[in-house]
């Protein structure tokens, strides 16, 4: 029995960037300069790597398609130390993967292909469990099915997992009651989105976790606010973590993900819930220093190096 600290389930894929002077007419042969494939993983491997390079015993759940892609998962996942056995594999679709042609004006046209987290099966996240009983964390969102997400994250609970949440991207229909999660990790647009809440809207903070609460049924409500830090709501008590300002900004994607994967891991270190964000404060500001997702996240002796520094 392989007993894990933290499993995720979730998705994985690879965007690929050109910048191109036009788009090409039907039939065109174009040119672009720089075509290359980012370092982002799509959630579940993103929240898998950061976790395996902070040390954290993790594997991952999901399936990729027999291709390059999947390949390079495979060896995010094993270089940062992450178990991929649970890494499935289908010929009947390829690793999600999306072309994204960014022209003069920096404006981009996206090209997405169907992931193959879609012919993701129950069963195989039910018997990959069943192979990790005694885990401590079970992850999950929904960059895979919902339906299999969810069932996952029911079934995790049964085996007595602390079940962790981040519902994104939003299913357009309302979800049921969600008393099985444990921790739910949103950020401010989805707190407003879930609450039917312009998103320029005026509801603070606290009532924006209050009634994301009461809606789902969930005790433990983590909103990440972006530059602005982070706040949660557990059980009645409220708390606001400020913002870690850093001296250059250079990209925020993944910031959330590697937030949530270093607030986990500090409460698999069993720190509380307050202290976890804190650290994962820190950790995400300086994941926004550095160029690209994966690449960001970054491991243990390094964040312990910047957190000094900055203390
Ligand atoms: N400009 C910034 N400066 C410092 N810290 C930041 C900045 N942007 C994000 N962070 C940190 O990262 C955390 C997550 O950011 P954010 O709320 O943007 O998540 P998100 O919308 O889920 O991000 P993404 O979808 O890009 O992964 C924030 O709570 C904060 O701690």
């Amino acid at each position: 029995m392989a007993k894990k600290d933290v499993i995720v389930l979730n998705s994985h894929g690879a965007g690929q960037y050109a910048y191109a002077d036009h788009m090409p007419k039907w039939g065109e042969t174009l040119s672009v300069k720089n075509w290359y494939v980012a370092e982002d993983g799509g959630k579940g491997t993103n929240v898998a790597v950061a976790l395996g390079r902070l040390g954290i015993d993790t594997a991952y759940i999901g399936k990729v398609g027999n291709d390059p892609w999947g390949d390079l998962g495979e060896k995010w996942l094993k270089e940062a130390g992450a178990d991929a056995t649970y890494m499935y594999r289908t010929d009947e679709v390829s690793t999600g993967t999306g072309l994204i042609l960014i022209g003069p004006e920096g404006q981009n046209t996206v090209i997405d292909g169907d992931s193959s987290s879609i012919v993701l099966k129950e069963e195989e996240v039910i018997q990959a469990l069943d192979n990790m009983k005694g885990s401590t964390f079970f992850v999950t969102g929904f960059e895979v099915p919902m339906r299999i997400a969810l069932a996952g994250a029911k079934y995790a609970k049964k085996l007595g997992m602390l079940t962790v949440l981040n519902p994104s991207p939003l299913p357009e229909e309302p979800m049921k009651k969600l008393d099985y999660i444990d921790y739910l990790f949103i950020n401010e647009v989805e707190g407003r989105y879930i609450c039917n809440e312009a998103e320029d809207a005026e509801l603070e903070p606290r009532r924006l976790m209050e009634e994301v609460q009461e809606i789902y049924g969930v005790g433990n409500v983590i909103m990440t606010l972006g530059a602005e830090g982070s706040t949660a709501l557990q059980g009645e008590e409220f708390f606001n973590i400020p913002p870690v300002r850093v001296e250059k900004v250079v990209n925020t994607a993944g910031a959330g993900d590697g937030f949530m994967a270093a607030a986990i891991a500090n409460l698999v270190w069993g720190k509380t819930l307050k202290e976890a964000m804190e650290w994962a404060g820190k950790y995400a500001a300086l994941s926004v220093t550095i160029n690209g997702t994966i690449p960001a996240y970054r491991p243990l002796d390094e964040v312990n190096a910047f957190i000094e520094k900055y203390n």
